[in-house]
């Protein structure tokens, strides 16, 4: 299913000079230039009645343009019979529109029953995208519509939109109607499924939060038009124009730390010790470094935790395995700070370890993380690496 990035088409989508004015005169979108990837999932984002479900529907011709073209794979979909079209196209939105008399199976095998598939194999197909989209089909597969969570049906919905296997996606405002907890599940899991099926994806939403978190680029709309299209990390550090920053909010630099990753330049490096040395080699160790503490390593190079300072000197003979304790606070490098935050006050830490693999690499800390932002948005503002940005004051925190 998944599409061979080094044969990604840089322009799968591409719209052309496009221009919507509907009858009245509204001009809902004005002039549109701008190209997906193949693979790629931009969010488009901005306030109501800008032009998002108006750009959208124009991919899958629910909507024609009054001016301008839009190719899909290179190919000038005006020329397109809309029902063929539409069977390249999953289409997702809001208000799921299931079917309420027939079963979560049944609703999503539509697409593939349409396409003439023989029962049997529509069905297992669906069993298949509903075990994707993380539904149980053993468990769902028989109920109604009515039987299941609002997230429960966002997720039908997106089953039944892959189940023909289109290689684009669009999707208006799917998880709007779920409560924030349940959104940010479906969001996460979406991702996942993504990263597994790299579809073409559009995505609408007025919520900058949900853009950041999903797209590749985002598109953010002014009225009618994109006032910048950029991955979510140069939107929140370089907005680019004033209505770009009002729109991101003045708490752009707390959402960067949803797109900003642990960099090898961030980790601080405490003393090591591991579970079988002396505890008076391991109070040498600190001793050196003047640290209160040290990191433990198991046996095989991989976090077990740490060890104070303080319990080691007063302690007599043993090892460090008689004073060490357990600590989980971990993340991968390249994982995001905002999940090194989260990590920090779930585990009411002072630090969190990064590694890679199994392999230690140092640690995280407050005052890192604060340095790594306030760096991040600098490199992003200037155009360069973010290790090579000088800070002029790091406050220790
Ligand atoms: N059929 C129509 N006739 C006239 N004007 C329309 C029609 N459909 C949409 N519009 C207008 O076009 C503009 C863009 O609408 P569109 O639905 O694309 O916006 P949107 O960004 O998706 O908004 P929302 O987030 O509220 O769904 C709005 O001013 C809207 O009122």
């Amino acid at each position: 299913m998944s599409q061979p990035t080094e044969h990604r088409n840089e322009n799968f989508i591409k719209f052309d000079q496009v221009t919507k004015r509907y009858a009245d005169g509204t001009v809902a979108v004005d002039n549109l230039t701008f190209d997906v990837a193949e693979g790629e999932l931009v969010t488009l984002v901005g306030p109501s009645g800008c032009g998002k479900t108006t750009t959208m529907k124009m991919v899958n011709r629910l909507i024609e343009p009054t001016e301008g073209r839009i190719l899909l794979d290179g190919e000038d979909i005006a020329t397109v019979d809309p029902v063929v079209l539409r069977r390249r196209i999953g289409y997702v939105i809001q208000q799921v529109g299931l079917f309420p008399h027939k079963t979560i199976l049944e609703n999503t095998a539509t697409v593939p029953r349409l396409l003439g598939w023989q029962k049997a194999k529509g069905r297992s197909r669906a069993a298949e995208l509903l075990e994707l989209v993380g539904l149980d089909p053993s468990v769902h597969g028989d109920r109604y519509p009515d039987q299941l969570s609002g997230g429960q049906r966002q997720r039908v919905g997106v089953a039944r939109a892959l189940a023909a296997d289109p290689p684009v996606l669009l999707m208006d405002e799917p998880f709007g109607a779920v409560d924030p907890v349940v959104r940010e599940h479906l969001q996460n899991e979406f991702l996942r499924l993504q990263a597994e099926v790299r579809k073409t994806v559009l995505f609408v939403t007025h919520d900058i939060e949900e853009a950041v978190r999903l797209g590749d680029r985002i598109a953010v709309y002014g009225s009618g038009r994109i006032e910048q299209f950029d991955p979510p990390a140069k939107v929140l550090g370089a907005p680019a124009t004033p209505y770009v920053a009002d729109f991101v909010g003045a708490d752009r630099g707390l959402k960067r730390l949803s797109v900003t990753p642990i960099e090898l330049d961030d980790l601080e490096q405490p003393p090591l010790v591991r579970l079988d040395d002396t505890l008076a080699r391991a109070a040498e160790k600190m001793a050196a470094d003047e640290a209160r503490w040290a990191v433990v390593l198991d046996d095989r190079g991989a976090l077990h935790g740490w060890v104070s300072a303080d319990s080691v000197n007063t302690a007599g003979d043993g090892t460090v395995r008689d004073r060490a304790r357990r600590m989980d606070a971990w993340l991968p490098l390249g994982a995001p700070l905002k999940q090194a935050f989260s990590t920090m006050l779930q585990y009411d830490a002072g630090w969190v370890a990064v590694e890679e693999g199994e392999r230690f690499l140092g640690v995280l800390t407050p005052a890192k993380l604060h340095e790594a932002l306030r760096r991040s948005i600098d490199a992003e503002e200037r155009a360069i690496p973010r290790s090579a940005v000088e800070l002029e004051t790091v406050t220790d925190i």
